[in-house]
């Protein structure tokens, strides 16, 4: 059991995703607002974990952010990566707690679809060995498919986030029979994690309207949030907005256990 995993009855942990203050000031090219400044106020609200992805192309936070947040954070930080060899040699120099490996396609929006873990398998076995000789948590950011599943436990991953996309979008649609359809794929993607004894994560898109459902369910023991969390920001203030996400997590936890 990963030390960093969370009882199943208790509420996931929250990594606040911090990508989304970097996009707003990459806008104007300065340094305002400062996602490290954003980092730290989160984790003084409750934030668990703080997550972020360094991207290929830079387009939100930036290798000086990485080494600030690393000198300057208490909280664990969740490096989230492409399987690229730059990537890799940053983080094994870095040494964040934790790793997500994700896919990255440069003409993204955002992050679409799972890394295709059982496509490219020894890359991704590979990378797994080498962070976790680096003493960081590796996790694999996937589709709740079978096929990934099986192989992300295969390649010695510790952890899988299932990317929860598709059900938030379903349930921003008020589409009920696909956010019922993927609500059913993630429910046994995360069933099936577990079975193979992974630590079960989930993430992507959730609001504090969607989140409910994903948090209530025992094998989710981190839950990474970003956009709606920053977005709610803008209204209640960053830490209010870390604050009203962890409220709605406890109670979904409270009201079903
Ligand atoms: C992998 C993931 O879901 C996050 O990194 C998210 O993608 C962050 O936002 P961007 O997609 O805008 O980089
Ligand atoms: N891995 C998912 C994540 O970090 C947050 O994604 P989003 O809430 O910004 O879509």
């Amino acid at each position: 059991m990963n030390p960093m995993a969370c009882p199943s009855d208790a509420a996931p942990l929250l990594g606040v995703n911090i990508d989304h203050v970097a996009t707003l000031r990459n806008a104007r090219g300065g340094s305002f607002p400062d996602p490290v400044l954003a980092a730290q106020q989160a984790v003084e609200a409750g934030a668990d974990i703080i997550t972020f992805h360094l991207r290929e192309d830079r387009r939100h936070i930036r290798d000086a952010d990485v080494e600030r947040l690393k000198a300057t954070l208490s909280a664990p930080l969740n490096f989230e990566s492409a399987l690229a060899p730059e990537m890799l040699d940053i983080i094994c120099r870095v040494r964040p707690q934790m790793v997500c490996l994700v896919p990255e396609r440069r003409q993204e929006v955002t992050t679409e679809g799972g890394l295709d873990v059982a496509g490219q398998f020894d890359r991704v076995r590979e990378a797994c060995a080498r962070l976790a000789d680096f003493g960081c948590r590796v996790s694999l950011f996937i589709e709740p498919s079978i096929w990934q599943i099986e192989a992300s436990a295969q390649a010695g991953a510790p952890c899988i986030e299932l990317h929860t996309g598709a059900y938030a979008n379903a349930f921003d649609a008020a589409d009920e029979a696909a956010r019922q359809r993927e609500f059913d794929r993630i429910v046994a993607g995360l069933k099936l994690g577990r079975s193979l004894g992974l630590q079960t994560n989930a993430g992507h898109g959730l609001s504090l309207q969607s989140t409910p459902a994903i948090a209530a369910l025992p094998e989710v023991s981190e839950l990474h949030i970003g956009h709606a969390l920053i977005g709610h920001a803008v209204f209640v203030g960053l830490k209010q907005s870390v604050r009203d996400f962890q409220a709605v997590i406890a109670r979904a936890v409270a009201t079903h256990s």
